[in-house]
């Protein structure tokens, strides 16, 4: 015989205990690897034809098994009055939590990977194949409970033995991938899931309540195009991290993404930093043996105090203000005043280290970043990838200081408990912490939908009720405050409506949460009692379980809010990642020089630009302006003059064909060097919400006062600044809205002027002034563009005519170039711009229309010409059209006076040309 039955009985008895923790381990281990390493998508092309539902109930009949095991045992406990072998409880506690879990996932994943379960399977049959046969060799069954023992074992044994042949004779190597797999669809919901037909607040401005009509695709489309804005961004977040993670194909890939802000978040330079960092981990490390250590020592405290009461020999009393004053040092200790305040004057330094080096970072990046990029991107949403550092840092500390701490609290409880309470006190906390977490996710999750719906409606209801009272002036003029009023209440009762729902379910968690607790609260109470009365243990270990109880629910409880905490912070994570990769398109190259500036001859030769690929905005421009001249471009809106502009500022490179000042290619020159030659005034010139003097200084921080005035009356702003209350200390509102628009343009042409450059482009600078107030800034203009090398994008005829050169741009080609007499006599494009402008009889209301944003004018060439000059360019022009085209006659041949009456007029004339 080569065992001893004392021999046998131990190795019996080390499979008990070691049997079922192992196949939990491995079973949890295996599976969080095919959660992060995403092998669901990969292995499912040969698991498909695999009948889960089968396995899942040959499964669901070993837990069983295991669970009537444990029943006849306690059967059989309470006939013999023997207590029962722990090793044996154990085992089947143990095992029936082991493949309860896994039954568990295995309802939860529709398209599971099989190998975290089929090793447990071929696993389970050994063990319980020698579980079977060798005890029973030995030690022949003899009572009724040990026959139906060996019953249920066989049966045991039996799903063993079934489970992985049916699992390997279903799976298929050889078939096709089903590509309308369900799980391939979009995870996330194409419709947002407002409730169909709920009343008007539903509509939008205009739309009617007849949803006959309505083809499903359009309401699609319609819903789409509503989708507040805080949850679009929050769906194209989510499809971001989706995305990325299919492409790295694991989470711990997708996690190495993040490594960008490794040197942002750990102090690589600093070693204090990196030493306190350390320091925190031991903190957090003593934080966890504290919360073991605190209740136990209450539970000595308890004991000494019974002993001293119990003892009735005086001088054996024991002392009872040790353990007081060790349990008063402890909680003083573990405290917010000890540990807690240690922790955070250690953990601060190092956070606003990451704190500064992302948001400064990030920050930088942004303004490092092409127009390209700030054309596409709203502020809010720059604002909140800046600020998306913030949430790295949270992300970090979450889960450094709360979801490691959580889970090494639970792995300590676990030990702690089977240790002083025994093995089922142990079980039953894993148990109890196990169904918390996962109950918990499973009803988060449920929840998601109910969440949406109630943030999307609640937000509805604000846009509603926003928009009607930003409308006020609208609705009251079509007498639709009725409307608006139905409009927002039908809002608020579906707000209301809706929130009940997601209260209710929060509700429903919370009690399923707190009912878990109870039960397992129930069961250690049980436990400690049963062992106080039948085991003679002390009162203090009593207590000391008790408070470790109530002590681990707040990890637990933390747990719940943990989940989504975790997933916003990864969101901004994710966007913050994505500003970080961003390049910028226009960088300085290499060996880029500053440019050195000789007279400013600039040329554009053969430029081509887009946008978009799709749709070229410049095709082959190329034209030269002579140092020192002042050119002007016209042409139709749209054209692509303001983009000339953008891509000699380099706002853009070219994408083919070159620009070049003075000989040097603005791409060889530094940005530096080439912008702070150039001065610029943009058609919607921004303001910062400052003062009307920081405003001007932004050009020339050295500038004095006298210098910003001189600038200010060269623009004929000064006397208008002088007539605030606040003269140039006035705050000039949100990107100026507190000035008009020409006192705006006059500020920013004050601004170019005071920044002295070299090289002016001035696009459409005094649009939104009147005729006079622009008289007198082209007097300042002289001053400003004297020798200089000046671009002007003007609509005036009479801007235009003061012009060295003038560029007609149409459709993104120049059709014509030369002098105002030159171009007036070729009888092109530009002539024909000219001509309809002197003939036609002006528009009463081109002054007013004129007057407010540029935007909103759009006449390709505006008469500003005073009679005198007017009569004398009529003459000009008329002698370049032959005679029978003549103003008089139309083309028609038909008279139509405009001649008698254009030579009269004073005002200008608003007009867009076919
Ligand atoms: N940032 C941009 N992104 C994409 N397209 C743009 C951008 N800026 C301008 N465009 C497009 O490029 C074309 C040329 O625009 P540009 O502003 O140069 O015209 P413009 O001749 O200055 O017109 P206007 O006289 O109305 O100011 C237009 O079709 C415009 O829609």
């Amino acid at each position: 015989m080569l065992l001893t039955s004392r021999q046998l009985v131990a190795a019996i008895k080390a499979i008990h205990y070691a049997y079922p923790g192992l196949l939990l381990c491995y079973f949890v281990l295996a599976l969080m690897v095919t959660v992060c390493t995403l092998q669901t998508q990969r292995l499912r092309v040969q698991d498909q034809h695999v009948r889960r539902d089968v396995i899942l109930g040959l499964m669901f009949g070993v837990t069983l098994s295991y669970l009537a095991e444990l029943i006849v045992l306690l059967i059989q406990v309470i006939v013999s009055n023997e207590s029962p072998p722990e090793d044996c409880t154990v085992y089947l506690i143990a095992s029936t939590i082991c493949f309860g879990a896994q039954c568990l996932a295995l309802t939860d994943s529709k398209f599971p990977v099989w190998y975290p379960y089929y090793v447990t399977w071929f696993l389970g049959l050994l063990v319980e194949l020698i579980l079977l046969v060798i005890p029973n060799v030995f030690a022949p069954p003899e009572t009724p409970f040990a026959f139906t023992n060996i019953v249920i074992q066989s049966i045991r044994v039996c799903f063993f033995a079934i489970l992985p042949s049916l699992y390997f004779a279903l799976r298929n190597d050889k078939k096709e991938y089903d590509n309308g797999d369900a799980e391939r669809q979009s995870l996330l919901q194409k419709k947002l899931s407002g409730k169909p037909g709920s009343e008007d607040s539903t509509k939008s401005y205009g739309g009617t309540t007849d949803t006959n009509n309505q083809e499903s695709d359009n309401s699609e489309a319609s819903d789409a195009g509503s989708e507040d804005s805080w949850l679009a961004r929050q769906r194209e977040a989510e499809d971001k991290i989706k995305k990325r993670l299919e492409q790295d194909g694991n989470w711990f890939t997708y996690a190495r993404g993040f490594a960008i802000f490794f040197p942002y978040l750990w102090p690589v330079h600093d070693r204090t930093l990196q030493f306190r960092a350390v320091l925190v981990g031991f903190c957090l490390l003593a934080s966890n043996a504290f919360n073991v250590l605190v209740p136990t020592q209450m539970g000595r405290m308890i004991d000494s105090l019974t002993g001293y009461l119990l003892e009735e020999d005086p001088t054996r009393k024991p002392n009872v203000w040790i353990p007081v004053a060790v349990y008063a040092l402890l909680r003083f200790v573990s405290g917010g005043a000890g540990i807690g305040w240690l922790k955070k004057w250690l953990w601060l330094p190092v956070e606003q280290y990451s704190y500064d080096a992302l948001s400064t970072a990030s920050h930088a990046h942004l303004m490092s970043l092409s127009s390209d990029f700030h054309d596409n991107k709203t502020s809010s949403d720059l604002t909140q990838a800046v600020h998306g550092g913030r949430s790295v840092t949270d992300l970090l500390e979450t889960v450094c200081f709360q979801v490691l701490p959580m889970f090494i609290d639970l792995a300590v409880a676990f030990a702690f408990l089977w240790t002083l309470y025994g093995p089922y006190m142990g079980l039953l906390m894993a148990s109890t912490a196990v169904t918390y977490l996962y109950v918990t996710t499973k009803l988060y999750s449920r929840r998601a939908a109910k969440r949406r719906d109630y943030i999307t409606i609640y937000r509805k209801e604000w846009t509603i009720g926003q928009q009607s009272l930003d409308g006020w002036n609208t609705a009251s003029l079509f007498n639709m405050i009725p409307y608006e009023r139905h409009r927002y209440a039908c809002a608020v009762k579906e707000h209301m409506s809706s929130k009940k729902d997601y209260e209710m379910s929060s509700q429903a968690i919370g009690a399923a949460q707190s009912l878990i607790l109870s039960i397992g609260l129930l069961g250690a109470l049980w436990l400690g009692v049963f062992q106080v009365v039948y085991r003679a243990e002390s009162i203090g270990k009593f207590t000391t379980l008790l408070i470790y109880w109530a002590q681990l629910q707040s990890p637990l409880t933390f747990f719940a809010s943990m989940y989504r905490q975790i997933s916003y912070s990864l969101m901004d994570a994710e966007r913050l990642l994505e500003l970080f990769q961003t390049k910028p398109t226009v960088t300085d190259t290499p060996n880029a020089k500053a440019l050195i500036l000789g007279k400013g001859l600039v040329k554009f030769d053969r430029v081509s630009f887009a946008y978009d690929e799709r749709k070229p905005t410049l095709k082959c421009v190329s034209f030269e302006v002579p140092s020192g001249k002042t050119v002007a471009l016209v042409g139709e809106t749209g054209g692509g003059k303001s983009t000339i502009l953008k891509l000699i500022d380099r706002f853009y490179d070219v994408k083919s064909g070159s620009i070049s000042i003075d000989g040097q290619d603005v791409r060889d020159v530094t940005l530096d060097s080439l912008r702070g030659k150039i001065g610029v005034v943009p058609q919607d010139p921004m303001l910062f919400n400052d003062s009307i003097m920081n405003n001007l200084r932004y050009a020339r921080l050295t500038a004095t006062d006298k210098e910003v005035y001189e600038a200010c009356k060269a623009t004929a702003i000064h006397d208008k600044i002088m007539s605030f209350p606040d003269g140039y200390n006035s705050k000039v509102g949100d990107r100026g809205v507190k000035l008009s628009g020409g006192e705006k343009q006059r500020v920013a042409i004050a601004r170019a002027i005071l920044k002295q450059p070299e090289i002016i482009l001035l696009d459409e600078a005094t649009s939104a002034v009147d005729t006079e107030t622009e008289q007198l800034i082209q007097e300042g203009f002289k001053t400003l563009c004297k020798d200089r090398t000046t671009f002007i994008v003007a609509h005036r005829l009479s801007t235009i005519m003061k012009a060295d050169h003038i560029i007609v741009v149409m459709n993104g080609e120049i059709v014509e170039k030369g002098t105002h007499d030159e171009l007036l006599h070729s009888g092109g494009k530009y002539h024909d711009l000219w001509s309809k402008q002197i003939f036609v009889k002006p528009s009463p209301t081109a002054d007013r229309s004129r007057s407010s944003s540029p935007k909103k004018r759009d006449a390709t060439l505006v008469n500003d010409l005073t009679p005198q000059r007017q009569t004398k360019e009529l003459a000009k022009v008329l002698k370049t059209i032959p005679h029978d085209q003549q103003p008089g006659e139309d083309n028609t041949g038909k008279k139509d006076g405009k001649k008698a009456e254009c030579s009269g007029h004073k005002r200008e004339v608003s007009l867009t040309f076919e």
